[in-house]
């Protein structure tokens, strides 16, 4: 049985489009980077944490395949998790006014016995934004809740002038790559619905 540890309502909708079925288990990890972690490492572990809370919220469950992902931006070296208020947001989106930043996602998948990842980066270059766009970005209230302070599946897709990578990676779960590491567990998608 597959389960996904995310409160994340994207997430659950980019799964679903693969066609799996599964669970949703509730789990709660600080997301801390340690001092000189490197991005890929803390998003790693991040996510590994999720999918290990995920277990054990489960109890013994020996068929359980419990998926965890983070999803952070990274410019300069410096992590841009989600925007604590609007001025936060605002500063946020104007470091990354103009310039190219990657989106790192990772997801693990944790069984009682095997646990594997998937590590997605992508680049996103955002437009120039004037302090206009950018007040006018965080009144929609969409960059809260959102690494980096945008949603590149919403009003944020005006923003982004190029993307090179994965757009499901961007959202926070990277569908290639998920369902590969799925297969590896011998997990297939339900039937597709006919249309
Ligand atoms: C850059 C970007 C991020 N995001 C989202 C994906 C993630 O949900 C969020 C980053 O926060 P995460 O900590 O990765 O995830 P979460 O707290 O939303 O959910 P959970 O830990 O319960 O799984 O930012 C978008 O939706 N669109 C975007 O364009």
């Amino acid at each position: 049985m597959l389960y996904l540890a995310s409160q994340s309502p994207r997430r659950r909708e980019l799964l679903a489009q693969l066609g799996y079925r599964f669970e949703v288990v509730d789990v709660d990890v600080p997301e801390l980077r340690a001092a000189g972690e490197p991005p890929q490492d803390y998003v790693s572990r991040v996510a590994l944490d999720k999918a290990r809370a995920g277990l054990a919220a489960l109890g013994a469950r020996g068929d359980a395949v419990v998926l965890g992902a983070d999803t952070e931006v990274v410019l300069d070296d410096e992590v841009f998790g989600k925007p604590a208020g609007d001025e936060d947001a605002a500063a946020m989106l104007r470091r990354l006014s103009g310039r190219t930043h990657a989106v790192v996602s990772a997801v693990w998948a944790a069984g009682a016995t095997q646990a594997e990842r998937a590590l997605c980066v992508s680049r996103v270059r955002f437009a120039p934004l004037d302090e206009a766009a950018i007040a006018a970005y965080v009144a929609t209230g969409e960059p809260f809740g959102k690494a980096g302070g945008y949603a590149i599946q919403g009003r944020g897709a005006a923003l982004v002038e190029y993307l090179e990578g994965s757009y499901s990676g961007v959202m926070g779960l990277p569908l290639f790559e998920t369902a590969r590491l799925l297969r590896g567990f011998g997990l297939a998608p339900g039937r597709a619905l006919s249309r």
